[in-house]
């Protein structure tokens, strides 16, 4: 084996399990940079691959390179993600069950690169017949549309999943991939209404705007300039020179046409899309006696075109409330205040369950209706672990989710590992970790962890304020050693924490939440 590999290929080591000092950080990271140096972005420890994000292309993955990896025993070719989804491929036809491949890293890793990467792999490389090279597009040309619609730029990454995805592909007893299904997690709807300095709303909007045919765009009451969107516009950065939205329309439009939309499917989708856009731009005054109006109605107009409701209602619906008691229905003006909040709340729930029924018809173009057995490859490429300036609930559900990921890699290797040592009596020397599970029971525990604490501030009869929730926080959790809060941390930590925030000691670093 050694032979075979070049001298490049044995910079450092390539599998962190033949690492000396196996114990020291340092050396880890060491053996990572040197190879990096030399443009060796992978190394193993045991079957598991570490891969450091490039930023550039290094030819890597072509399809001679693919072919390489075809069919050969995993520690036989220097460390690649093609040695992991053929390992996986093989083992699943070999052993007729279900194989599962998780990729976790902080937002900008190349967790979504790496899981296209796989997918490309098994196109290539798996056995194809003609009728079943259309399930094998749909399953690649997915893809470009979920990334229209759940991704956007951050300031971590100009192409960030805002959604979770678990892919299953599935294969038949020859090994030809059939079919597939998705199911998404999450979709991190405040970014219709509101982004941080320096990020994007989801691409599609500026897709759309930028590549959309003139029919289309009047058809749906649009101008091209993003600018003219408030939800478009707050980040600052709604032109993006490192993002070609013109391009990626095409992409999608294509994608779209592969994956059996059709054009009513698309007319009503856009239409949707579009009212989004116009419900952000909508304004509201207060009369004299403080109730919402909406001075100018244009944007009412369109959006009661596009999405087929009667203009008035819609009106009603922004600027009033219906409380429903027994028999009664009472209707109640709002402020201007509350109508912003209702409008911000009508443009989250259409967009996320717009995205709901994108996946679904995807899903439908994808499902393989023959009923023979099936095995499958799992790909679960989630959010990332992150921390922005300003850390909201989107944040604090995408951290717990890494939590528990982490979770499960402790369980599954380094607790499985020792305790089948310790079964078969073999002699090692116990490894100390740092198991985070007192972090996620931080989050989870029923009854005592923050998101209990959270549902119950949230039903309790009462008035329940943010600084509430913060004061219940203290109260309940405040002794534990993740958790801190301005009061908490004593006169030195004060200056670093916000009167309405709480920071968690995550596993991957400290992250500071606002309760707001
Ligand atoms: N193997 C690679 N080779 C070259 N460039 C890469 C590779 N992996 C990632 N990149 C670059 O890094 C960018 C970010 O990667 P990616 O979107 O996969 O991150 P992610 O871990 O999925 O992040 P998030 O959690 O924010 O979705 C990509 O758009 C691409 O430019």
């Amino acid at each position: 084996m050694e032979g075979a590999l070049t001298a490049r290929d044995k910079v450092g080591v390539q599998d962190f399990v033949l690492l000396d000092a196996y114990t020291s950080e340092s050396a880890f990271v060491d053996n990572l940079r040197k190879r990096f140096s030399e443009n060796l972005i992978y190394t193993y420890i045991g079957t598991l691959l570490v891969s450091v994000n490039p930023y550039q292309e290094l030819g890597i993955y072509t399809v001679s390179q693919m072919e390489l990896y075809q069919g050969v025993n995993f520690f036989e070719l220097p460390p690649h993600v093609y040695a992991i989804a053929d390992n996986a491929y093989r083992m699943m036809c070999s052993e007729l069950n279900n194989h599962f491949i998780l990729i976790s890293g902080e937002s900008g890793a190349g967790k979504t690169e790496a899981s296209k990467k796989i997918l490309q792999y098994f196109a290539v490389t798996c056995p194809m017949t003609q009728s079943l090279q259309i399930a094998r597009d749909r399953l690649l040309l997915s893809n470009p549309v979920l990334e229209a619609f759940g991704n956007a730029r951050t300031l971590r990454n100009d192409n960030s999943s805002r959604f979770g995805k678990y892919m299953d592909i599935q294969f038949d007893f020859q090994g030809i991939p059939v079919g597939g299904h998705i199911i998404s997690y999450l979709i991190e709807k405040s970014r219709v209404v509101y982004q941080n300095q320096g990020e994007r709303n989801f691409h599609i909007f500026y897709q759309l705007l930028a590549g959309g045919e003139e029919e289309r765009l009047a058809y749906l009451g649009l101008e091209r300039d993003p600018q003219l969107y408030k939800y478009l516009s707050q980040g600052h950065c709604a032109k993006e020179l490192s993002i070609n939205d013109k391009n990626d329309w095409k992409t999608v439009s294509n994608a779209f046409s592969v994956i059996d939309f059709t054009k009513a499917d698309l007319e009503n989708l856009f239409g949707i899309i579009a009212s989004v856009l116009h419900l952000g731009n909508i304004g509201f005054e207060e009369d004299d006696r403080g109730c919402a109006t909406v001075p100018d109605t244009h944007e009412i107009k369109w959006i009661a075109k596009l999405l087929g409701v009667h203009p008035s209602i819609l009106l009603e619906a922004l600027t009033h409330r219906k409380i429903e008691a027994k028999t009664e229905k009472v209707i109640c003006p709002l402020t201007p205040e509350l109508s912003v909040y209702a409008r911000d709340a009508m443009a989250k729930a259409v967009y996320g369950r717009t995205f709901t029924w994108l996946v679904n018809k995807i899903n439908s173009s994808l499902v393989n209706k023959d009923f023979t057995r099936k095995t499958v490859i799992g790909l679960l490429d989630i959010y990332g672990f992150e921390v922005f300036d300003k850390n909201g609930f989107e944040q604090f559900c995408i951290n717990y989710c890494n939590e528990k990921l982490q979770q499960l890699l402790i369980e599954r290797t380094l607790k499985a590992e020792q305790t089948e040592y310790e079964m078969e009596g073999i002699e090692w020397e116990p490894i100390q970790y740092f198991n985070n599970k007192i972090i996620c029971d931080l989050v989870e525990e029923r009854h005592k962890g923050i998101i209990s604490i959270l549902d119950e501030e949230c039903i309790r009869p009462g008035p329940a304020t943010d600084l509430s929730f913060l004061e219940k926080l203290e109260e309940k959790v405040g002794r534990h050693a993740h958790f801190q809060t301005r009061k908490l941390a004593g006169p030195k930590g004060q200056k670093r924490i916000g009167w309405m925030e709480f920071r968690l000691l995550h596993y991957a670093g400290e992250v500071t939440y606002c309760t707001k």
